[in-house]
């Protein structure tokens, strides 16, 4: 790296040589930001001084309540617990590149850091940026850091200044520094930053890099296929691909963190988790040096490890037992899958995210089906999930198209009579009954079916989330809403900005029937789904809602309770605020919660719906109800 660069030979910690960059630059000047470029191009491990200090005040060590005062004063920590764990960082991990993010910040860290480390940077990346830049990205970096206030803001720019600065002067001294106009955008800063690393050599193969991201939380693996046979050639090269997916997923991740959308969020960790576990597993299949290495960690000679190395040299080289047998090639049909998977799947998410903010449940259940949770995971889901005709089937059909077993389906599925319900209604494609009345039609309380909608959401494949009735009692709608709308023509209701608040707000005793259609849904999964998206929407309608009726409604969907086929889900809400769940007619519990009423009946009749199609519906037919034609 020419005259700046020391001879690294000297530069050995944790039994390796290892090449250091410092990345400097005050608070909000894009270290962070950039690092994760860097990694993603040039394979370097990424260490942020700060994020350690958090993470250990997370973890609840000794120092941490120290640390976690000292942060919020805009301080420097003592330089030897910040050298420690950059040290112990270091010996973790695989590789042995790394970018010291927003260390040494003082001449202490650097002098502590150069006596036990003993280890000298290739270089320091310098961000250069104006604190008015800095102060503008820091107020709206929306991390929830304790220190991103205008107060600890100002006091971290002075200590920068008084101690942060000498230190790069010191190696600037020393012709160190590569300095770089940090105020541009992102994208021109990078062809800067990429400028600099270019001739550091060409980006590090694609497992080292992918495996240095890893986590350690490996207990899902035994989930994948242990006897998966694969050649080093042909794992080495879906390494790229799935780098593709870590990559993007990490970039994206990071993000959308600071939205606060919870379920995107958790749809996004899914993938990451996922992709990281597959990756873990290429290693093991199809690369038996590095899974050697990785399983130093364990101890080398432990039986797991051992097993594995000869199950890998000894397997015949083909993907059978993930079924990718089509007419491509193996290793172009893999490649395909991997490219559209990763694409797709974060592209869909990402677009859908950014164009409503706030995803419907069932597309977000949608993008979480991509990534089973790995803890129901099969050898058989997770090779009909990885299909490639399935998976390009999957993810070009559109979310609110039913799935079905078997079949393609091309018409569009939501299936919303034109008038109230006369007799029992059938879902055309499913053959699914919904009675017109689902009480005792002789009763004044019964409710009336006044829309159905389909919502088939493919959960690995072989199972569809549910489809749903959406009940009203007459005489209530009537009676409350009858006088305000009594002049609004019908074909105007559907859109009246009123209407659907009024419906939600006014108590009145409606249930929404959801039917599962395939054998294998668990309640678990059904119970995720509402919770994430009935948390969404109770942060949206009121942040300071009591967010233990949430609790309380989730623990009523235990793990014991099976939901075959034809199972009836209702959920249904009474005039005095309650919302009771039923299961094939049984009460499995009841919640009193305004809000948590809105809510629900919200995904249905409320912003972003399930169906959009079926809402409308739902109002002309509600017109009905009210004597309206
Ligand atoms: N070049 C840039 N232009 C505009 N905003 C940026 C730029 N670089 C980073 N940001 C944004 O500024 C905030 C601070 O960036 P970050 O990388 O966290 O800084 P640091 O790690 O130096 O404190 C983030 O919200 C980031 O998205
Ligand atoms: N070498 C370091 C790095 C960070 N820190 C502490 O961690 C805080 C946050 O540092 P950071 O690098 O994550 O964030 P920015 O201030 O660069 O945005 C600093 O203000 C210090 O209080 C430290 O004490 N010593």
């Amino acid at each position: 790296m020419g005259s700046t660069v020391k001879d690294i030979n000297e530069n050995m910690l944790g039994g390796k040589k290892v090449a250091i960059v410092f990345v400097l630059g005050g608070p909000g000047s894009g270290k962070g930001t950039q690092c994760s470029n860097i990694v993603e191009h040039f394979g370097f491990t990424h260490l942020s001084a700060g994020d350690l200090l958090r993470q250990e005040i997370k973890s609840g060590s000794e120092n941490g309540a120290m640390i976690d005062t000292v942060i919020k004063e805009g301080k420097i920590v003592p330089s030897e617990v910040t050298t420690k764990l950059l040290e112990e960082a270091i010996t973790k991990s695989g590789n042995d590149k790394f970018l010291i993010d927003g260390f040494p910040r003082n001449e202490e860290n650097r002098t502590t850091f150069e006596s036990v480390a003993k280890v000298s940077p290739e270089f320091v990346l310098f961000f250069d940026c104006s604190e008015e830049e800095m102060e503008r990205r820091l107020l709206s970096r929306n991390q929830g850091r304790s220190d991103d206030n205008i107060e600890t803001i100002r006091k971290r720019f002075k200590v920068f200044v008084e101690s942060s600065l000498p230190v790069i002067e010191y190696y600037e001294s020393k012709g160190m520094v590569k300095k770089i106009n940090a105020a541009k955008p992102i994208s021109e800063v990078f062809e800067d930053v990429k400028a600099i690393f270019r001739p550091y050599g060409p980006k590090m193969k694609a497992d080292r890099l992918i495996l240095s991201n890893l986590d350690h939380d490996l207990g899902y693996l035994h989930r994948f296929p242990s006897d998966f046979p694969m050649s080093h050639d042909l794992g080495l090269s879906l390494f790229t691909h799935v780098g593709t997916l870590v990559g993007s997923s990490l970039r994206q991740h990071r993000q959308i963190c600071s939205s606060g959308n919870l379920m995107v969020q958790e749809a996004f960790g899914r993938l990451n988790k996922f992709a990281r576990a597959f990756c873990y597993w290429l290693s093991r299949a199809s690369n038996p040096k590095i899974f050697r290495r990785l399983m130093s960690l364990e101890g080398p000679n432990s039986r797991a490890c051992q097993s594995h190395i000869n199950q890998v040299n000894s397997r015949v080289q083909n993907l059978a037992v993930l079924q990718f047998g089509c007419l491509v090639r193996e290793e172009h049909a893999v490649q395909q899958l991997l490219a559209n998977f990763a694409s797709r799947a974060l592209g869909r998410l990402w677009n859908d995210f950014q164009k409503q903010h706030a995803s419907n449940v069932l597309t977000l259940a949608g993008a979480m089906a991509i990534v089973p949770p790995l803890e129901n995971i099969s050898l058989k889901m997770l090779a009909e999930s990885m299909a490639l005709g399935n998976i390009k089937d999957y993810v070009s059909r559109p979310m609110d198209q039913p799935y079905l077993e078997g079949k393609r389906i091309k018409s569009r599925s939501v299936a919303v009579p034109s008038t109230i319900f006369q007799g029992d209604a059938i879902e055309p494609k499913t053959g699914i009954k919904f009675p017109a009345f689902l009480e005792d039609d002789s009763s004044p309380s019964t409710t009336v079916l006044v829309g159905m909608g389909f919502k088939g959401v493919k959960v690995m494949r072989v199972k569809n989330l549910d489809l749903y009735a959406f009940d009203l009692q007459p005489n209530t709608v009537s009676e409350k809403l009858g006088p305000k709308y009594a002049s609004v023509p019908t074909i105007q209701l559907k859109d009246h900005p009123d209407f659907y608040d009024d419906l939600l707000r006014e108590n009145l005793p409606m249930r929404v029937r959801l039917v599962v259609h395939y054998n294998g849904l668990s309640i678990g999964a059904v119970r995720d789904v509402f919770e994430s998206s009935l948390g969404l929407r109770l942060q949206k309608m009121n942040p300071n809602t009591d967010y233990r009726c949430l609790k309380t409604f989730g623990s009523y969907f235990n793990e014991d309770i099976p939901i075959p086929a034809g199972t009836k889900i209702d959920f249904c809400q009474t005039s005095d605020g309650q919302l009771i769940t039923e299961i094939d007619g049984r009460q499995i519990g009841a919640v009193k919660s305004k809000d948590l009423c809105r809510a629900l009946f919200g995904m249905y009749i409320g912003d972003s719906p399930v169906s959009l199609d079926a809402k409308k519906d739902i109002a002309k037919n509600v017109a009905g109800l009210m004597g309206k034609s």
